[in-house]
């Protein structure tokens, strides 16, 4: 059995997670923690803090807030447990103290943890290449009116995707607002739509001239996510430390 302790266990993903990891054969839910923790809220064991824990822990799996970074690698490679990440929102110094961290345990980062996006993902470093010279591409994200950060951090990783397949790196223009140049060839503009409960919405457009090519990724439920999460920590929890993403997942 794998033991896990979920880091923003009351989020709208903390509680998709727990429900699916309490279903998962192979996997113990040993507890939680959340800044507003309340013993009596769940039947699960729930802490203020991480640094309370004292828990035989193999694998932690956080969808919570920047905010509990910093304690979670603290607490991560002081106990030599597993990290699976999948907050977004986070700042490029973040990425940086993540991978450092990496150094010292197995960290699993993905700002999506469902296939499709990281099949689409693939599609992108695959076409990119044929379309650069004379396609534009935009990206349009639309998410739940709950979401705190905007783009997203898949919105980001798509982007990221694209450039990685280029010579002369795109800048990414962010929520286009009309101007007097006209649109830099040099550019990826990034358009984030917030309302309702819109779970998540990926749209890569490259238009060219009298054509467009439109690639869309829809999830209609977290549990994909949650799903990805639990195959992500069953991948790591036991590997040498090592900074590890969807892509080495998805080869195995
Ligand atoms: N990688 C992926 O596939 C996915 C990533 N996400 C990302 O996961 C994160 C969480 O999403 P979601 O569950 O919707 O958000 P929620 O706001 O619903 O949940 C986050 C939870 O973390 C808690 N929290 C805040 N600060 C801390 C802290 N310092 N320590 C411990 N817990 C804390 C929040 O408490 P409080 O409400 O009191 O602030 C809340 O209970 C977001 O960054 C989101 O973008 C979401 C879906 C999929
Ligand atoms: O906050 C969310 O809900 C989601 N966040 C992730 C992101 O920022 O890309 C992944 C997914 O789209 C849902």
């Amino acid at each position: 059995m794998i033991n896990v302790l979920i880091n923003g266990f009351y989020g709208k993903m903390g509680q998709v997670l727990a429900n699916e990891v309490k279903q998962d054969n192979d996997m113990n839910l040993i507890a939680g923690v959340d800044k507003n923790a309340i013993s009596t809220h769940s039947d699960s064991k729930v802490y203020n803090y991480i640094s309370d824990c004292n828990d035989a822990i193999d694998v932690i799996i956080d969808f919570s807030h920047p905010d509990s970074l910093s304690d979670l690698l603290k607490y991560a490679t002081e106990k030599n447990i597993a990290l699976v990440i999948g907050t977004t929102g986070l700042t490029s110094n973040d990425m940086d103290k993540i991978k450092m961290a990496a150094e010292k345990i197995p960290i699993f980062y993905s700002a999506n943890m469902s296939l499709g996006i990281n099949v689409l993902v693939s599609i992108l470093k695959n076409i990119t290449p044929v379309l650069e010279d004379t396609f534009d591409m935009e990206i349009v994200e639309k998410h739940h009116n709950k979401k705190i950060d905007a783009p997203s951090g898949t919105a980001y990783m798509l982007a990221e995707a694209i450039n990685s397949t280029l010579e002369d790196k795109k800048d990414y223009v962010f929520d286009r607002h009309v101007k007097k140049e006209a649109r830099d060839k040099n550019e990826i503009g990034i358009h984030s739509i917030r309302g309702g409960t819109i779970v998540g919405e990926h749209t890569v457009i490259f238009a060219g001239c009298d054509e467009v090519i439109e690639i869309k990724h829809s999830a209609s439920s977290k549990k994909i996510f949650a799903q990805g999460a639990i195959k992500a920590a069953k991948f790591i929890y036991n590997k040498e430390s090592g900074f590890y993403n969807m892509e080495d997942l998805m080869k195995m």
